[in-house]
């Protein structure tokens, strides 16, 4: 063998490697490789050595066994400085940058028809041990996992063979978190399916997550906490048109608490399939509307509650208009706009006042469209885990309960108003009229409690709750909370009934004459 350094090549996902691996040539190195990857070499004239040739023993068992020998790991693992004899002795070379990305586990498990077999034999062996052997080894070895940093690679290279330190180091790190990835995905896999019949679980033994830093926070919800946003991998979630995925384009860094208000923002504006406007207070909304005009929806949404939209967060499902950033820029102070897209001349608008930040986060799913993703909630010493709360409410699931039966306005209102409570912490009450808010009572500990602040709310932004109509997150334990509402003239009630008092509460709407529905559908939001 030549004594020059040897890079080994042995890539799944062979995209880019024929030019880095001629860059590698070119700066002195030898190239080892195994079977596809050194045929894909070969038939690009890239001098290349196989494996099995340097081995001295072939691939065998379908490409389980193909780089598990001691020359190579050897070359790998060997101490430079304090293994020379024994590598020596034993005919093997330096090994000093290996290129290896793995298996296609991850597409392998996302095709729907995927067998327990198909699986397996998508668990890479060979490559993992390598990555790790010239990971623990990067005070010598170079390890390259992604195609992404192969122009790196060349670039730190020049026209030598050794990478700097701080490079190697780089590497290694992101090497292991790419076999933490990897076996976290097989873990997962196998462990949602433990059962006789290995038929997968919704919930694995374990829970493996892989999330990357995005960015160090200035602090957390308060100031003496420390705090970082990290996020899914690209591509290892069906998330669409998230705060993850969006595009800030004006304004200074996002705070610990704007990123959750966006987030929250965000989903509720994603409910509804007409133009809306949502504007988020502390994670609650504080005034919602729909209008075929995006302005007028700001507008209405705002006049809910003035005096919480004050440094709220706003979120559209359509593209952001300059004739409504000038609308909000002209009338309150905003901490963050967040769109679909915006249309030309917003951003010079918007610019007008630098603080404030812009997001673009693409499309939106339809609201029945959208995939439901994991919800998880820290508690001391565990981790609750559930769906996203996508349960959605169409005007046929409602069951009519009272003697009155709502008029199709009604209905209209009461699914609008429905929607909302969905977003809004428990104990969840939203008055709404003509596709708005009325007045929202967010997050007490008593259902009559948040009406009667939806109440005082309406009647502080100075909107009249006669003949409106009331949704509540959750069914009435008591007729107190109908009796409420027909003191402030609400005329129609959705709730998720199935109360032990349902009867009690139903018969306090007929005696005022109130419609009611039932959705059978409970929303909590703790
Ligand atoms: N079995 C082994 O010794 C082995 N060594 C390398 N591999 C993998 O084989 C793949 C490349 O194969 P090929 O060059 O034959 O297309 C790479 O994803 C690499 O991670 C192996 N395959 C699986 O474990």
């Amino acid at each position: 063998m030549a004594t020059q350094p040897l890079a080994l090549l042995s890539v799944s996902d062979k995209s880019g490697i024929v030019e880095f691996a001629q860059g590698l040539v070119q700066s002195g190195f030898g190239l080892l490789s195994t079977g596809g990857t050194y045929r894909l070499l070969k038939e690009n004239n890239v001098a290349v050595t196989e494996v099995s040739d340097y081995t001295g023993f072939p691939e065998m068992m379908d490409g389980r066994v193909k780089t598990l020998h001691p020359k190579i790991h050897g070359g790998i693992l060997g101490r430079r400085g304090i293994d020379d004899a024994v590598m020596s002795e034993h005919a093997i070379e330096r090994i000093d940058l290996v290129v290896v990305n793995l298996y296609p586990f991850a597409q392998t498990i996302a095709r729907a028809d995927v067998t327990m077999n198909d699986a397996i034999e998508n668990i890479d062996i060979g490559g993992p041990t390598m990555v790790r052997s010239a990971a623990k080894n990067h005070a010598h070895v170079g390890i390259v996992t992604d195609p992404a940093d192969y122009a790196r690679v060349l670039d730190a290279l020049g026209n030598g063979t050794t990478l700097s330190e701080g490079l190697r180091y780089d590497l290694a790190v992101k090497a292991f978190e790419h076999t933490a990835q990897y076996d976290g995905m097989i873990a997962n896999f196998l462990g949602s399916r433990v059962n006789e019949t290995k038929q997968p679980e919704t919930f694995a033994r374990t829970l493996n997550l892989h999330f990357a830093k995005a960015e160090d926070l200035r602090y957390g919800e308060n100031p003496h906490q420390k705090a970082a946003f990290y996020v899914e991998p690209q591509g290892t979630s069906e998330t669409q048109a998230s705060i993850a995925t969006a595009q800030q384009l004006q304004g200074k860094a996002l705070s610990y608490n704007n990123i959750a208000d966006t987030d929250a923002a965000l989903e509720c504006v994603k409910a509804f399939s007409m133009p809306a406007c949502v504007i988020v207070k502390h994670a609650n909304p504080c005034g919602v509307a729909v209008d075929s005009d995006q302005t007028n929806a700001y507008r209405t949404a705002f006049s809910t509650d003035p005096e919480s939209s004050f440094g709220g967060i706003i979120a559209f499902n359509r593209p952001l208009t300059a004739v409504t950033a000038k609308a909000i820029i002209d009338n309150q102070f905003v901490e963050v706009i967040i769109a679909p897209s915006i249309e030309d001349g917003v951003l010079e608008i918007t610019g007008s006042k630098k603080n404030v930040r812009v997001l673009v986060c693409g499309d939106l799913p339809t609201p029945e469209a959208r995939a439901a993703q994991m919800d998880y909630k820290r508690v001391n010493g565990g981790l609750l885990v559930q769906e996203q709360d996508l349960g959605f409410i169409h005007a046929s699931d409602l069951k009519i309960v009272t003697d009155v039966q709502p008029t199709e306005a009604q209905i209209a209102d009461l699914l609008f108003s429905w929607n909302v409570a969905k977003y809004v912490k428990s104990n969840a009450i939203v008055y709404g009229r003509n596709q708005r808010t009325i007045g929202i009572g967010a997050g007490q500990m008593s259902r009559v409690n948040s009406a009667r602040i939806a109440a005082i709310k309406a009647e502080h932004a100075g909107l009249v709750t006669e003949g409106a109509v009331m949704a509540s997150d959750a069914f009435f334990p008591f007729r107190d909370g109908i009796d409420n509402a027909a003191a402030v003239g609400i005329s129609a009630i959705i709730q998720p009934g199935g109360s032990m008092r349902d009867d009690e509460t139903i018969a306090a709407a007929n005696e005022h004459g109130i419609a009611m529905v039932f959705t059978g559908m409970r929303h909590f939001r703790h």
